[in-house]
């Protein structure tokens, strides 16, 4: 399955660095950098299109930012960001404070909202559920992304951590599930 990712764009909570996990946040007012990064990765869309399917998280900015590209998606609740619990609304710098080298060395260890465990269960589940579509299209979120290409590339997401994933950034990748 060749799955094509798009971080959404940017919100003022991105711009401040506070986490959001499951909080549900609008993108801000599009800048013209961000317009041009719309149409660079659109580009590339083309090139990859059909998809099969395209699909967002439960939450507004992965829609909105879906809809200014010009897809309509369907809504996957496995798709939602990593629940980040008592530290949503704060910056990432303080969560890193606290768990500092396990959040980046092994944070599968690690319980926030949900266990980091959990969320590995639920990009496995992504993968099986839609195993049999050959060209998909996400938009999604930062750590389910970084977890996913962590994922591919080792088998865990214990090197989420070490991943960078900009708003707006595309990915694509090759993935076959086990199941
Ligand atoms: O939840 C958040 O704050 C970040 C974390 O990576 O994800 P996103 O902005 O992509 O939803």
């Amino acid at each position: 399955m060749q799955i094509t990712l798009i971080r959404h764009l940017p919100t003022e909570w991105n711009r401040k660095t506070l986490l959001q996990g499951r909080r549900d946040i609008v993108i801000s007012q599009v800048s013209e950098e961000v317009v041009k990064g719309i149409a660079r990765n659109q580009n590339v869309l083309e090139e990859l299109s059909p998809f099969d399917l395209v699909l967002a998280s439960t939450l507004k900015r992965t829609h909105q930012t879906a809809q200014l590209y010009g897809y309509k998606c369907e809504t996957e609740g496995l798709l939602d960001e990593l629940d980040f619990g008592p530290f949503e609304g704060i910056p990432k710098a303080k969560m890193i404070d606290r768990y500092g080298d396990t959040w980046f060395e092994n944070p599968k260890e690690l319980v926030l909202g949900e266990s980091l465990k959990n969320f590995e269960d639920r990009i496995v589940q992504f993968l099986v559920k839609y195993k049999e579509f050959s060209t998909i299209l996400v938009f999604g979120h930062g750590s389910w992304i970084r977890a996913l290409l962590s994922y591919a590339q080792c088998g865990h997401i214990n090197n989420m951590n070490k991943i960078e994933v900009l708003n707006n950034s595309c990915h694509t990748l090759v993935v076959n599930s086990s199941d």
